[in-house]
């Protein structure tokens, strides 16, 4: 086997160079068997962003050929191959994730889906959800609002809170609420405590069935799975009954009791757009991904852009400005944002760049040639692993002056071409691209104009398995006792 492998690297090159063929970008194998995982794992681990790839750039260029996760796999930190990459799916390259994953998503999940008529279906459908302008303005603006408020509300003077924590519970309740219009309970922080051993799944290392016990981790995952997936099967199985009742019944349908979702439901969530026309394995599949995809990302954006505005003094003291003027602007400290409030936060825009720009969460993505690709003078061979890391573009100095230096203010002047792609591109664009930035927008203002806060221990900042700091962000909340209002005034 061990034999095969170099073999098989070593033949294919040779067999393109006899035939006058592109080469495969320069690289190396690293060790049998491992190849360069081991490297690429403990490189992650420190505080620098991004180590191997810049390792790696520095001796074979910006396109260059590796060995990680049992597989040859061509990394790009180059824009135009990435664009390539990304707008050449469902033609010359698709999604690939390894099967431990798909298992867990299922495999009628939009993240997983190859791209064809029924991805681009199901992604139209998402978008229209949670892209549309009138839609984001006058139902999910509002929700937003108020759940954040109720999270809030419930923090106590002097309290210690892990803030990732925090923006996670706020982030799952409104994704569930905008799905299927479930208000917070305990209905949802059940669902959500099975969701949690869910996500470690995707980060274990999957072992082969008959070993994989309840006590592993990925074990643990695959049963939570199978409780979500059985607890939004209620939710179905009720909502058809009571379209039922609706239609046999002329009269306004009345709610039914707990223990399920909310009865404040309205008939115009996601969960009302999938119901005709689609099995419920599907819809599970759907609303579960859904849930996963904005749990690890929204929430550890949010908390990063506290981390990284608490070190920065000068660009928090901004951002206080440009929110105690909004509030300011309001009678009540309780009146609601609206969209034009939204639109005013144009400092908070930058700073939400700039944190994407420095630590996004989704470092890249993987995909698989399903032709030979030729691109600047290399082949990717059909069948090859490539990674197109958006961070490593983000992060090159030929792109963004002084790359490695939070500063949100390059906002202000920036036209970045088309780099910047913290939410991909072509046809598996992130449909919560905009519905993200409300949230952590909300969020924001909120939590600074209603608290101050001291960050309660020092945390480190990783980049493996995914973008996190350690310990959650743990911080100390005080409540801005003066009224923001008057504070303006002066
Ligand atoms: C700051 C927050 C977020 C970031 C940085 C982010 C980033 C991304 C990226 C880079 C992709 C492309 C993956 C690929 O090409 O394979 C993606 C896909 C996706 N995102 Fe997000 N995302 C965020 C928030 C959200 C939210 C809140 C939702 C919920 C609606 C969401 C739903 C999805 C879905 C469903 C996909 C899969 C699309 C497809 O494959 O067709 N994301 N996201």
């Amino acid at each position: 086997l061990l034999h095969r492998h170099h073999y098989s690297y070593s033949y294919s090159y040779r067999r393109r160079r006899e035939h006058g063929l592109l080469p495969l970008p320069p690289g190396s194998q690293g060790m049998p068997l491992v190849g360069e995982t081991l490297r690429l794992i403990s490189a992650y681990k420190t505080e620098d962003p991004e180590p191997f790839i810049d390792d790696r750039v520095r001796r074979h260029g910006r396109i260059f050929t590796s060995h990680v996760f049992g597989e040859r796999t061509v990394f790009s930190a180059d824009p135009d191959l990435n664009r390539a990459i990304v707008c050449g799916e469902g033609r010359s390259f698709e999604c690939s994730y390894p099967s431990s994953i798909a298992t867990l998503l299922g495999r009628h999940s939009l993240l997983v889906m190859k791209a064809g008529p029924h991805h681009k279906r199901m992604h139209s459908l998402t978008l229209t959800r949670f892209a549309s302008l009138p839609l984001l303005r006058s139902r999910l603006l509002p929700d937003i609002d108020r759940l954040v408020r109720l999270t809030l509300g419930s923090w106590g003077d002097g309290q210690l809170l892990p803030l990732l924590d925090q923006a996670k519970k706020i982030t799952f309740e409104l994704t569930v609420k905008q799905l299927m219009s479930c208000d917070p309970g305990s209905w949802t922080e059940e669902l959500r405590k099975e969701y949690l051993l869910l996500i470690d799944g995707f980060f274990s290392v999957p072992l082969p069935s008959f070993l994989s016990s309840r006590f592993t981790t990925y074990g643990r995952a695959i049963r939570a799975r199978t409780k979500v997936a059985e607890a939004l099967r209620g939710v179905i199985r009720k909502r058809r009954r009571d379209e039922k009742k609706d239609s046999s019944s002329s009269s306004s349908p009345s709610p039914s009791p707990s223990p399920s979702p909310s009865p404040s439901r309205s008939r115009e969530d996601m969960l009302d757009e999938l119901m005709d026309g689609f099995s419920e394995e599907e819809i599970v599949d759907f609303l579960l991904a859904l849930l996963v995809a904005g749990y690890e990302t929204t929430p550890t954006i949010m908390t990063l852009l506290v981390k990284f505005l608490t070190e920065n003094p000068r660009a928090l003291s901004i951002i206080k400005e440009e929110h105690d003027e909004i509030r300011a602007r309001k009678t009540q400290e309780s009146e609601p944002l609206q969209w034009s409030d939204y639109k005013a936060m144009a400092f908070t825009q930058c700073v939400i760049n700039e944190t994407l720009r420095v630590a996004n969460i989704i470092s890249g993505v993987f995909r698989r040639a399903t032709t030979d690709v030729h691109f600047k003078g290399y082949t990717i061979p059909k069948g090859c692993k490539v990674f197109a890391s958006f961070r490593a573009v983000h992060l090159d100095s030929e792109n963004f002056k002084d790359a490695r230096t939070f500063n949100p203010w390059r906002w202000q002047r920036d036209d970045e071409n088309g780099i910047f792609t913290p939410f991909g591109g072509g046809p598996r664009l992130c449909p919560g691209y905009e519905l993200a930035r409300v949230e952590i927008s909300v969020f924001l203002h909120h939590l600074v104009t209603r608290f101050s806060w001291d960050v309660a221990e020092k945390d480190k900042l990783v980049f493996f398995p995914t973008t996190r700091t350690l310990k959650g962000y743990p911080i100390i909340v005080r409540h801005r006792h003066q009224k923001v209002s008057e504070k303006v005034m002066r």
